[in-house]
Formats: structure tokens, sequence, C-alpha cells
């Protein structure tokens, strides 16, 4: 990225420690009592965490942030559109192998982040349901949402709900986007390796022209052939295919125009012996073999190890499609708009956080003491701090008294009728670009007058 207006900080390589592996643990023994609830109402060992609170993982939507402004420099809507659903699935690729739980944020936590040329403050404005606001800005862009995770158990697996909608605007093209994030499936709770899909249609809509990327995140499905594929078109008003977008949430994703996708299907059909046998059959030699990422081990219990050539029957229970049969599409005249940074090689021992994520918990310079950071900022929970150390004694008592103290709060706010919470940097309105209820920025963070702050740790 390039150097922006914000300090830069000293880059963090690790971790203070490595993490502690799970191998003893059964994830299914803590959860089998859980099946049909909502998960953000159990409370789970702490040993199922990574040292971020959900604050924090939502900043993680900002690594390619450059995209945005990327964005906001293209002359046409449609170029501007293809930036943005690239941002979109961008924003995403953090969440591949990232199994740990982020802590719950307590009710009135925020977190900020300054990074190149943008700056994001998060809040936690709602407790029952679990409901997280942000707001970006750069010179170029504002990006904004609100995101209320519906966190299911259904036994074998584990489905996430991002509920809410987030918004991109541009200012000098009086534009914004709007966009509601796909699901997202954590596999094999009870047998076999944890891993994580995204699924869904994710629909992307300009509200000033009317352009929509229409996105399908697929199921890896059988055979494993769809693993992480992400694919779809940038439409005009009048639902004219202009830009066919293709990829893999977890690598890259590339651009050609309608008519390049059109005509590479045809090559094909002239050719039947080079089909891969799909309905919507691709040549086989338009394949190309990528490199096959290879699942880390993340905790135990895995049955056995699947052969990279064979497809790993998805039916069989506790299989993980390791191999990937990474092939992708190789469409000519393409041109890649994301490609994915690599995890750092030591990522195994660090909750497999990319090198973005190692960075959240570290204070920029500009935070140190004398303390210009809001006293209600995630670097400052102890529990989260503690499991960074390893000390899982630590993060769990302090986890406790954390939450101990919020009910407290809680029912002195009810005793006393003064129950009127309200969050401090964000108010409840009405989005004017998606005409939905949400939770906009009501300003003011960045004067740092953190006075008055609650006291929530
Ligand atoms: C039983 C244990 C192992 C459960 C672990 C659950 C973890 C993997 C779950 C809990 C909360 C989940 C997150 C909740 C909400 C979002 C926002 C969405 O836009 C992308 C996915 C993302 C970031 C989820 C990723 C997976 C997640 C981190």
């Amino acid at each position: 990225m390039a150097e922006g207006d914000y300090a830069k900080h000293v880059e963090r390589t690790e971790l203070p420690a490595p993490m502690i592996s799970r191998k003893e643990v059964s994830i299914w023994a803590i959860l089998k009592n859980c099946i049909g609830k909502d998960l953000s109402k159990i409370t789970m060992p702490v040993m199922l965490n990574e040292p971020l609170s959900f604050l924090q993982r939502l900043c993680e939507y900002m690594e390619y942030a450059q995209l945005l402004t990327e964005a906001a420099r293209q002359e046409c809507p449609a170029d501007r559109m293809k930036y943005v659903a690239a941002f979109a699935v961008s924003a995403l690729a953090s969440n591949w192998e990232r199994l740990g739980k982020p802590f719950n944020p307590l009710l009135g936590e925020t977190y900020e982040l300054q990074r190149g040329d943008y700056r994001i403050v998060c809040e936690q404005v709602s407790h029952h349901p679990p409901v997280s606001a942000f707001h970006a800005e750069s010179k170029d862009f504002k990006f904004h949402g609100t995101i209320s995770p519906k966190i299911k158990f259904w036994g074998k697996s584990v489905e996430v709900n991002p509920k809410g909608t987030v918004t991109v605007e541009f200012p000098k093209w009086n534009e914004s986007y709007s966009w509601t994030n796909v699901n997202c499936c954590v596999h094999n709770i009870i047998v076999g390796r944890l891993w994580i899909e995204q699924y869904g249609k994710m629909e992307i809509t300009n509200h000033a022209t009317g352009h929509v990327a229409s996105l399908t995140f697929k199921s890896a499905g059988s055979g494993a052939k769809n693993l992480h594929r992400v694919e779809g078109f940038v439409k005009d008003a009048s639902e004219t295919n202009l830009y066919f977008l293709y990829g893999k949430w977890t690598e890259f994703i590339k651009c050609c125009s309608a008519e390049s996708y059109v005509q590479f299907l045809k090559q094909g059909t002239r050719k039947n012996d080079d089909y891969d046998g799909s309905p919507n059959g691709t040549p086989k030699k338009m394949f190309s073999k990528l490199n096959s990422f290879k699942l880390n081990s993340f905790r135990s219990l895995s049955i056995q190890d699947v052969s990279s050539d064979s497809y790993p029957p998805m039916e069989q229970e506790g299989d993980i499609p390791k191999s990937d049969s990474a092939y992708s599409l190789d469409i000519p005249d393409s041109t890649t708009l994301w490609s994915c940074k690599p995890r750092p090689s030591n990522c195994n021992e660090y909750y497999q956080f990319t090198h973005f994520a190692l960075q959240l918990n570290a204070m920029d310079s500009n935070m140190k003491p004398p303390l210009t950071l809001c006293p209600t900022d995630s670097r400052l929970r102890p529990d989260i701090l503690h499991l960074e150390e390893g000390n899982l004694d630590g993060a769990s008592k302090e986890k406790t008294r954390l939450e101990e103290k919020q009910r407290h709060t809680r029912k002195q706010r009810k005793s006393t009728n003064s129950d009127d919470w309200s969050p401090r940097w964000f108010k409840y309105a009405t989005n004017p670009h998606t005409k939905t209820d949400d939770w906009l920025y009501s300003g003011g963070y960045w004067d740092r007058k953190y006075d008055n702050t609650d006291t929530i740790f």
C-alpha cells in the first residue's frame, strides 16, 4: 500500500506468544448441548478464542482498502463497480482458515485504526443482539456499516449470517454502493478438521446509476470443484452484462468483458471433448493448475488426510475438501483486480492471522503515553491481551470479570431507571442510501476528547 498520511507503526511479525494448541479440547463436547442455539448467548471457553475482539475483526475488511481508492479513480461507473466488487470480495479473504472465535465486544467498546490514507472507528452499539458499527473514511471514500452476526449451531456445523448492510460512498462522484455479506459456515464440528466456507449471493448496488454487481460465492459442492469460487457480472441499470468477474475469495478476482466471456464459452462448445462435463461446461484447455493451498491443521481429530489427486467425497462425514483441485479459468483478455497476499509463514502458530491481523493489538507510537487512545479501545482489554500472551487462565478470569461487570452495570442502569444507554459515536437513523435503519457515525471521535467515557474494562 502506498505510504499515506497516517503515521506508520512498527510492524509485528509475530504475537507475544504462540497459540496454545487445541489438541486436547473436543469442540463437540463443549457444543453438543447447544444445538439450534444462538452462539452469541453461550459462554465458550477462552481456549476457542483468538486474541481479537469482533470489532478488530471487522477492521480486517480494510486490508485491501486500496481497491476503494482505485475505484474512486475510475472515470466510468462500470469500472468503479468492478473495483468495489473486488474490494467486497477481498474483505472476506482473511476469513480463510480462521477458526478462532473473536471476543464478543463489550457494550460501548470501541476500536480505531489508522492505516495508509484511511482511518476507521468501530463501536459495539448493542449487546443483545450483538451489533457492531463501523465508519471508515479517506479523502476518496467513506465505508461504513453495521454487522450483527447470527451464529447458529447445527450439530455438524456452525452457520454465520452476518446481518446488516455496508455502504461505500465516493463523494467525488456523488455515488453510494451497498451490499450485505454472504453467509459463512464452519464445518466438521463433530469430527474431522474444521474448515470455513462462504457461500450465497452478494448483490452490490450503485444507488446513483443503477449499476449492479451480482456475485455468487459457490459452495464447495460435490468433489469440492467449486471450493471458494466466486463469479458474477457487473451490469448496468438495464441489466446488460458489462463485465464478468471470477476467481476465489481466498486468492484473486479477475475481470474480463462480458463479450470475452461469451466468446470463451462458445469456443468451448465447438470442441466437445474439451469439456469438463459441467452443464455450462468449461473447456479443459482453458484450465491452468494453480498451486493448491495446503490446509494447515488447526486442531486434531482429523480422521485422515485426503490424497491430493482424488476429490474427497463431501458426503463422507468429517472430510475436509483439501484438494481444491485448483483449476482456474483462464479467459483471454482478463485483468487481475485483486490478488491475496500470502499468509505469514508462521501463521500456523498464530491463529492463522494475516500480517494485517498481527498488527491489530499493537499500539501505534502515537497511542503510547500520554495516551491519546480512547479508554474503551479493544487494545486495552485485559482478557484479549492475556490470551495474546498465552496466559489462558488470566484470559479466562478477566473475561469472566468483564462480563460480570457488564451485567452489573446493566442491572444498575435498570434499577435507577436510567436505562437509556446510547452509543457514544453512532446514532440510530435511516441510512439515506439504503433507506433502511442503520447506525450512522455521529462524528467527533478523532477530536480525542474522551473525558466522561464509561470505564468498561
Ligand atoms: C466452535 C468454534 C470453533 C467456533 C468458531 C466460530 C468462528 C469461526 C466464527 C464466529 C464468528 C464468525 C464471524 C462472524 C461474522 C463475520 C462477518 C462476515 O462478514 C464475515 C465472516 C465473519 C467474520 C465470521 C467468520 C467466522 C466466525 C469468526
